[in-house]
Order: C-alpha cells, then structure tokens, then sequence
C-alpha cells in the first residue's frame, strides 16, 4: 500500500509510481525499448538466453575490434574535446551511478577449466586475446555473464538484468537506495552526512583500496573508488548536503518533533530530520535541474534537446508526469548508450594550482581504486584536482579510447588490468544488445554498409563478416555527432531514456504536485540559481571558476569570480513549526501536505 500523500520519495524508489508502485524500484528488473511493432529491442542466439553471436562467437572477439578500431595511437594526434570540459566526463560518471547499477558477479575465474561454472552457458562468456596482442597475453580472456533476474514481478520469457539501485534521478550516489544505506550514510541524530576526517570523505574498513590501510570511501554508492574523478563528485554533494542543510537550520524556527501513527506504528520525527529531509530534496531538484539543462546540453545536440523536451520550462511548473511511463532503465542505454562516456575518459587526473599554470600531472591508471589523490594529507590536492577537472578538456567523443582504459583498467591495483571498450562489447552480447544496424532502424535511421563508416570501413570489413554484425557501442561512437556531441543512434537513444526519467517521475522536482511540491518561487530560484559551477565554487573553496563547469574555459581571462555566482536563495525554505506537532496518520485521510503548509513558511 503506497501512502498517495507522502511529500518525500522514498529512498528505493518504492511507491513513486502509485499505479505501478515499483517501476524504477532499486532491485527491480531492467526493460527494454520497444521497436515500432512493440516487439522488445533484445537479440539473443537462441531467443532468450544466449548471447548474440552464439558460444562460442561467430562475432569477432571484443579486444580485436578494440585493437583494430578504438586505439588512442591511430586516432587523432590532439584528442582534447575543444568544447567539453573534464568535468562532464566526471559528472557523467557520477550520474550512471545515480541510477544504473547491473547485478554482476566476480571471484572466479571462467577461464581455469576446473571451476565448475567453465562450461555453464548462462555464467561464463569467455573471449579470446588476439595471438599479435602487444598488451595481454593471448588466449583466453575470463568473462563472467551478468546474472539473469530469477525473481521479481513481469519477469520476460528472454534473459533480463537486474537494476541493483533506483532508475530516478534521486541523487542515489549521496543517499543510497535504501533505508539501511540512508542510515549507514548519515550523521547519526543530525541533519548531517557523514564526513571523515577534514571533512573529506568518510572511510570504511573493506572496499579494496590499495591505499589508506584497506580503507575505502563510504558512499551512497560502492563504485565510488573506481576513479578519483568520481570520489571528488561525491564528496561535493556530500559537502553540499551539509552546507545547505546548516543553512535551513539557521533559518528555522522550529524546536518540535512531529509524532504519527502510520498503519498502526508509531513514528516521531524530529527536526533534523525534517531539516534532513528537506535538505535531500533540494540537493535532488539541483540535481536534475543541472543533469537536463547544463549537462544534457553538452551531451546531445540541440534538436534532439528540443525534440524530446528535456529543457526544464523557464518558470514554473512542468506537469507532464505519466503513470503509464515506466522510467526502469532500459537494457541497451546501459550496455551501450550512456557508456558513451567512456569515450571521454583523459588519460591523466592531474592538479593545476591556483595561478593556472603551475601543473602536477598523475595518470589515471596508476589511480583507479585509489582515493590518494583527494584523501592524501588532509585533502591538500582537492582544489588543485578540482580545478584541473574544470579548465582540462575531456576526450572527445569518438571511437578512441585512452591507452589508461583501452589497455590498463584497473592494473593498479588488479594486474594486468582490462580493456574497457572490449568489456562493452562483451557485455553488450552478453546482455542480448541487438547490432548497431538494429538500433539506426530502432531511431528511424537508414542501415548503414561498411562503405558508410568512411575512414573505418576496411577496418570494420576487416573483422566483421557483415555491417549487421557491427556492435552497438562501436558502431554508434563511429557515428559523428553535430559540434562533438554523440551521434544521432546514442542521441535517440539516450534522449528516449532521459525523457522516460523525466515523464515518468512523479516527484520530479517542477511538478506542481500540492502533496510535495516547491512553491513556485523556490522552483524559479532553483531555475535562475542552481549551477555545478556554483556548487564546486561554495564546497572546493575556489576563487575562480568558468560559468558553465562542463564546458572548457578559452583561457583564464573567460573565468568568473566565484563571488559572483548566484547561489539558490535559501530564505524562501524558512521553515517555522509551531503550534500542534501531531501529524495525523495517512489513514485518517488528513493530508501531510495541509501540515506542511502551516510548517513550511515561505517568506
Ligand atoms: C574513469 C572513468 C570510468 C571508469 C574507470 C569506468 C569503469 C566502468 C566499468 C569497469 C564498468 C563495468 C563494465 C562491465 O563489466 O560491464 C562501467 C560501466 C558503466 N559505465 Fe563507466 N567508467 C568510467 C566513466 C564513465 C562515464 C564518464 C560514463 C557515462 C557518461 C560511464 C557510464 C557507464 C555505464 C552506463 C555503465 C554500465 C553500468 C551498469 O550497468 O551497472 N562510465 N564503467
């Protein structure tokens, strides 16, 4: 039973939808789009288990189309993105986490003949390291197949993946997508998120960190120490939880704890939590105001923007929610789509000091897993490594991949590392990705011949049998979007899902929604103000900044003051409880909202 009235999302996603209470729910199964006939969008060998091309594969290996097509050596000699900063690949990452995580599973090792999952069809998916490979030893390459859902409601008859956490954009990297995470995260009794030491990220025993004694970040989201960039993104938010939060508490006149009783339980909440609570609901609104309206822009091009009305209205109010849209994440923007990003990876994560010359450079590979770069001393680095992800370029979005990625994921600290393009491709047939050529008719788009790729096509030709072979994520990166944005395949594709996130969010923060809405001048402040740029500038403590953090600064002159830089005004959330703090329960059919119109005062 879903509470219709309650004014906050609960933390897994269950009951945003009171039609289909766990559409989007963390622990809930992905979908797949659906072609012009309503026919799934899945291509398995046998129809419903078997990866595409078959076990083994007819399809070339995953590290030979890598090797043939997505080496940093044969693309071009500058590879910098003119236009797009570090830092949209780093948020980028950061938004994946936010509401993609497929179930896998790791420990063994699908290769050794021994293991008793060696010959198992629907766990190992092992693939060959081409003989003439200068980086891995040739032979075989250990796969282990994302598990298929066993349980869960509308399981298909083909093989679906599980979404460990929830597909709405929640700001689930900083809270978790579940109470006990919610708990685990936040400063117990306060309003607060945790922090470690000098308010850098809090650390836990476990993880498998090479540096700091086993000790890993702790974070609503456990990929975090994948990369430094990433661990930065976080600590951010977490900083900005708790200046917003502190704000809102200096602005409160409140000193009351709120009781009810919910389908026969008693719960009281306290002020902090309500100064909690609220705080989370900003921090979700910025959120999804700068994710579709800052960096969306920087990702797709501006028909596309248009065409599938991401932009935020100017003013107002947005009521295009839809209980019939299923925002789950579909299969194929995981697998392929939003991996558009690992295109974007720089080969370094280095600091440039505050006279913007003065550089340290540090390779990304000597730091995955690694959080030195933003815990060492104090967190010294921060700011350096702050403002080298805002003024350095990230890689352009095409079919290269940096030699940090393409040939040295993760070998510090798990050598010899891994190939992430060929992971993709692997796990895009693992997954039942149907081809590229599936996906360009999927978005109205011709079939392309190996002719059509131009440059690439005798590589291509070389290793595919046919153009209805090519791969997904390589065939789309191959594909030249206008002024370096992704290609028209990624672009409709990632436009349908971000559109499904949107639409098919019931708290999405411009609804008008009387139970939970922002009243209209908190929503237009949040319009007018809410920047990353401003977000970096108020929680890293930087003097200068370039006004749209995702976009390369032409040099240091085109910086503005960090100063000058609108923050939200935060006194339209003076929150005054007074009078009765009973709030009656949902049953009685007092809305929640009718409480909070005499608590939250706006001025
Ligand atoms: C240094 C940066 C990054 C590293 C080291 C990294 C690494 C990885 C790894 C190891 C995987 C799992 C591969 C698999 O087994 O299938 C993955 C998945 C993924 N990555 Fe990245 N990534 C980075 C940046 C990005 C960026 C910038 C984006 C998007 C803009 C992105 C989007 C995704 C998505 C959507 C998935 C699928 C997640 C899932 O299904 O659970 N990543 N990444």
């Amino acid at each position: 039973q879903c509470p219709s009235v309650a004014r906050y999302r609960t933390f897994d996603g269950y009951c945003n939808n009171l039609v289909h209470p766990t559409w989007g729910q963390a622990g809930t199964i992905q979908r797949r789009f659906q072609d012009r006939n309503g026919n799934p969008m899945v291509d398995y060998e046998d129809g419903v288990d078997l990866p595409r091309g078959g076990m083994p594969s007819r399809l070339p290996s995953p590290r030979l189309v890598s090797n043939t097509i997505s080496k940093e050596s044969d693309g071009p000699s500058n590879q910098s993105d003119s236009t797009r900063s570090g830092q949209t690949m780093a948020f980028g990452q950061l938004m994946a986490h936010d509401f993609i995580k497929t179930k896998v599973i790791s420990g063994f090792d699908c290769c050794d003949a021994n293991n008793p999952n060696y010959n198992d069809t629907g766990v190992c998916f092992n693939f060959e390291i081409p003989t003439n490979d200068t980086r891995f030893t040739p032979g075989c390459k250990s796969f282990i197949r994302a598990p298929k859902a066993t349980s869960g409601s509308n399981l298909p008859a083909y093989r679906e993946n599980l979404n460990l956490i929830t597909s709405f954009i929640d700001a689930g990297f900083l809270y978790g997508s579940s109470n006990a995470e919610v708990e685990a995260l936040r400063e117990n009794g306060t309003y607060l998120m945790k922090t470690g030491t000098n308010n850098n990220i809090p650390l836990m025993t476990g993880g498998g960190c090479v540096q700091f004694h086993g000790q890993c970040p702790l974070a609503g989201e456990n990929r975090i120490a994948e990369a430094p960039n990433l661990g930065l993104n976080h600590l951010v938010w977490i900083r900005e939880h708790n200046r917003i939060a502190t704000i809102l508490d200096n602005i409160t006149d409140v000193n009351a704890t709120i009781s009810y009783i919910e389908n026969g339980k008693f719960y009281q909440e306290t002020r902090e939590d309500i100064i909690f609570q609220e705080t989370r609901r900003i921090i979700i609104a910025m959120v999804q105001h700068i994710t579709y309206n800052h960096y969306l822009p920087a990702v797709l091009d501006q028909s596309t923007m248009s065409a599938y009305n991401l932009y935020s209205k100017t003013t107002g109010y947005d009521q295009t929610y839809d209980s019939e849209t299923d925002v789950s994440i579909r299969n194929a923007f995981g697998t392929a789509a939003f991996r558009f990003g690992h295109s974007q990876i720089m080969n370094n994560l280095s600091f440039l000091h505050d006279d913007f010359v003065t550089l340290n450079v540090n390779s990304l590979k000597d730091n995955f897993k690694d959080p030195q770069i933003y815990l060492t001393n104090n967190g010294e680095n921060i700011q350096n490594f702050a403002r080298w992800l805002t003024f350095h370029p990230a890689e352009l979005i095409d079919p290269f991949l940096v030699d940090s990625a393409r040939d040295n994921l993760f070998v510090h600290p798990d050598p010899p590392g891994d190939d992430l393009f060929a992971i993709n491709i692997q796990r895009g047939r693992d997954q039942g990705t149907p081809s590229f050529n599936k996906w360009r008719e999927f978005c109205g788009l011709s079939n392309m011949t190996f002719d059509d790729f131009g440059n690439s096509s005798s590589k291509l030709a070389s290793v595919y049998a046919s153009p209805d072979d090519i791969d997904l994520f390589i065939g789309a990166l191959l594909e030249k979007g206008t002024d370096g944005s992704v290609g028209p395949t990624f672009a409709c594709m990632i436009a349908k899902q971000f559109q499904l996130m949107k639409i098919g969010d019931r708290f999405w923060y411009e609804r008008p929604d009387s139970n939970f809405a922002f009243t209209e001048a908190q929503v237009n402040s949040i319009k007018r103000s809410a920047s990353l740029s401003k977000v970096f500038c108020e929680t890293i403590g930087l003097q200068k900044i370039h006004g749209d953090v995702f976009r390369n600064p032409s040099d240091i002159s085109s910086l503005v003051n960090c100063t000058d830089l609108p923050d939200i005004d935060f006194s339209l959330w003076k929150m005054d409880v007074s009078g009765s703090t009973e709030r009656i329960g949902y049953a009685t059919g007092i809305s929640l909202a009718v409480i909070f119109q005499y608590i939250l005062v706006s001025l």
